[in-house]
């Protein structure tokens, strides 16, 4: 049986209404596709705490979860994600990236133009229709 990984990833709004989007590196699994920046939900954990600290690790900067945004749950070829995307605000620090390729600000309307992970695709959808 493939293994279920829970994930967590912060949809990041700027005040230009602008989406944070990271670009996975080379050297990660699902290589160079656009993501959510998070990461995995550790044994114990609650969401909240896991998200917050995957994004300090990542993108050195505090966030504050506002709430929970999209669930979906996918299957790969080697894995099934069940990912859970809450709309965040940062409160502290400027996303700095030390895992990722690449970090841009889009708009809703050009999300599409990225190579999203094929798990992130119902989220980027519901971002793009919402207005
Ligand atoms: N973080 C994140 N991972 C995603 C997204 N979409 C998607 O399919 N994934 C996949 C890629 C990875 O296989 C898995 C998340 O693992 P990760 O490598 O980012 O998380 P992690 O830092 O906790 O991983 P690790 O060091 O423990 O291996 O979920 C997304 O939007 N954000």
């Amino acid at each position: 049986m493939k293994k279920l990984v829970k994930v967590v990833a912060a949809i990041i709004e700027n005040d230009k209404k602008e989406i944070l989007c990271a670009l996975r590196s080379p050297e990660m699994a699902i290589p160079n596709m656009w993501e959510f920046p998070g990461g995995k939900v550790e044994k114990d954990e609650d969401i909240y705490t896991a998200l917050i600290r995957e994004i300090h690790e990542e993108l050195d900067c505090t966030i504050e979860p506002i709430d929970l945004y999209h669930d979906n749950t996918h299957e790969y070829e080697a894995f099934i994600i069940n990912i859970l995307c809450l709309k965040c605000k940062i409160t502290e620090g400027t996303p700095t990236p030390s895992e990722h390729s690449k970090l841009i600000w889009l708009e809703r309307e050009n999300l599409e133009s990225l190579r999203w992970a094929p798990a992130d695709i119902p989220a980027v959808e519901q971002l793009i229709k919402e207005k």
